[in-house]
């Protein structure tokens, strides 16, 4: 078989029309906005598929036919390209500029096709669209090498890179050639490079959103593991981490670190009188008037049951009293309506500073359990704190 313009695009073709049912039909679970972008490239992968058809049976085709089809096709994948990558990355979509930018690019390929054939003009212009759809997906990607949670947007990145740098080169070797080819389908280093080339970005694209489907479902899962699903604040595990975290600054900065723990009073009346779910709306409740309180950078978590943990970085004894203070003052002053009734609720807090020489947060969060406990003896609705 020889390697012509014709024989790439079947190869490209088939290609493309596999990654877009791997795409369409490999895929499936996590969030929508990263499935529907995923559907979306596979509705470009096979619009490229239809460009590399139109060239595969280009000497059947009129030449304007060639023109006008194939470049409809690869303008339009290369639009729905730019909406599925902002998509899966959940940025601005866009929309409208791909779509002028291919409406122009389309018109000006055209013109220059019919109006006024000059093909040198044509490719120029045509890579020029072509370098502005890689720019808007290269800017959606823009600090892309720098994070350390992703690999898959800086490959992207590069490979958007890479298509411009192709570009450049194919325009180049057109204008300085003592004889340059004057379609895509005719033979010649020049085109047959290009179309190789050209074939394998849509390959890197594809692994690249492959890539970028399992950062997000593994973002998804480490998330799922961490966060309370009735409340929305960070679980038990979470807790663990960020309170490990918290730790290690403040012993950087010489800080202490404020732990308050807080306990809903009497719940088992409200879950025994409501039911469970006006107990759960319950819990939503207290967690917002907690939340309302806290400043930034101090975080709550859920340890179990109607039981709070509250890390505060960087305050003293008096700080974190002043804190628990207001969050008790807040839920005292909250109605909790439950079943079109009123219903006052009141939590007992436990404070404890662990300084810059602790271990780990474990001492610190038992001297809190300690003084939550005197908070419950001492009848409830009050805050006590630990003597170190
Ligand atoms: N609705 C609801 N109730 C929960 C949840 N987790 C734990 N509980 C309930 O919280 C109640 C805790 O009861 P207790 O440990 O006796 O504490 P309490 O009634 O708040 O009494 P004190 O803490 O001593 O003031 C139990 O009825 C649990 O069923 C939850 O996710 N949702």
């Amino acid at each position: 078989m020889q390697l012509n313009v014709e024989t790439l695009s079947l190869i490209n073709g088939c290609q493309a029309l596999v990654l877009a049912l791997i795409l369409w039909f490999g895929t499936h679970g996590g969030s929508m906005h990263a499935i529907n972008g995923l559907r979306l490239r596979a509705v470009a992968l096979l619009l490229e598929a239809g460009g590399d058809l139109t060239l595969l049976l280009a000497s059947k085709m009129s030449p304007l036919t060639v023109v006008l089809v194939g470049n409809s096709l690869n303008l339009a994948a290369q639009a729905v390209t730019i909406i599925a990558l902002r998509m899966v990355l959940q940025r601005n979509l866009r929309w409208r500029e791909a779509t002028l930018l291919g409406a122009a690019a389309w018109l000006v390929v055209t013109y220059l096709s019919t109006a006024h054939p000059d093909y040198e003009l044509r490719v120029l212009w045509g890579s020029f669209f072509l370098a502005c759809n890689s720019a808007l997906n290269i800017s959606a990607l823009r600090g892309g090498c720098r994070k350390k949670e992703t690999r898959a947007q800086c490959l992207l990145l590069w490979t958007y890179v890479l298509s411009i740098v192709l570009l450049v080169w194919r325009n180049v070797s057109l204008w300085t050639l003592a004889t340059p080819p004057h379609s895509i389908s005719a033979p010649g280093q020049v085109n047959t490079l290009y179309v190789l080339l050209f074939g394998i970005a849509p390959l890197l694209g594809s692994v690249g959103f492959l890539l970028l489907y399992n950062e997000i479902l593994q973002r998804e899962l480490h998330n799922l593991a961490r966060i309370d699903p009735l409340t929305g604040v960070i679980n038990r595990l979470g807790l663990l981490e960020a309170s490990e975290t918290l730790l290690a600054r403040a012993r950087r900065k010489h800080e202490p670190v404020g732990v308050l723990l807080i306990d809903a009073d009497h719940f088992k009346s409200i879950n025994d009188r409501f039911g469970h779910d006006d107990g759960d709306r319950v819990l939503l409740e207290l967690v917002s008037n907690i939340r309302r309180v806290l400043r930034a950078g101090d975080l709550v978590g859920r340890v179990g049951g109607e039981e709070f943990l509250v890390l505060s970085p960087s305050v003293n004894a008096g700080d974190l009293m002043t804190l628990a203070e207001r969050i008790r003052a807040a839920v005292e002053r909250t109605s909790f309506y439950i079943a079109g009734e009123r219903y006052g609720l009141t939590v007992s807090i436990g404070a404890a500073i662990a300084d810059d020489g602790e271990p780990d947060m474990m001492a610190a969060r038992r001297r809190a359990d300690m003084a939550l406990y005197e908070a419950k003896r001492a009848g409830r609705n009050c805050v006590m704190i630990s003597a170190h």
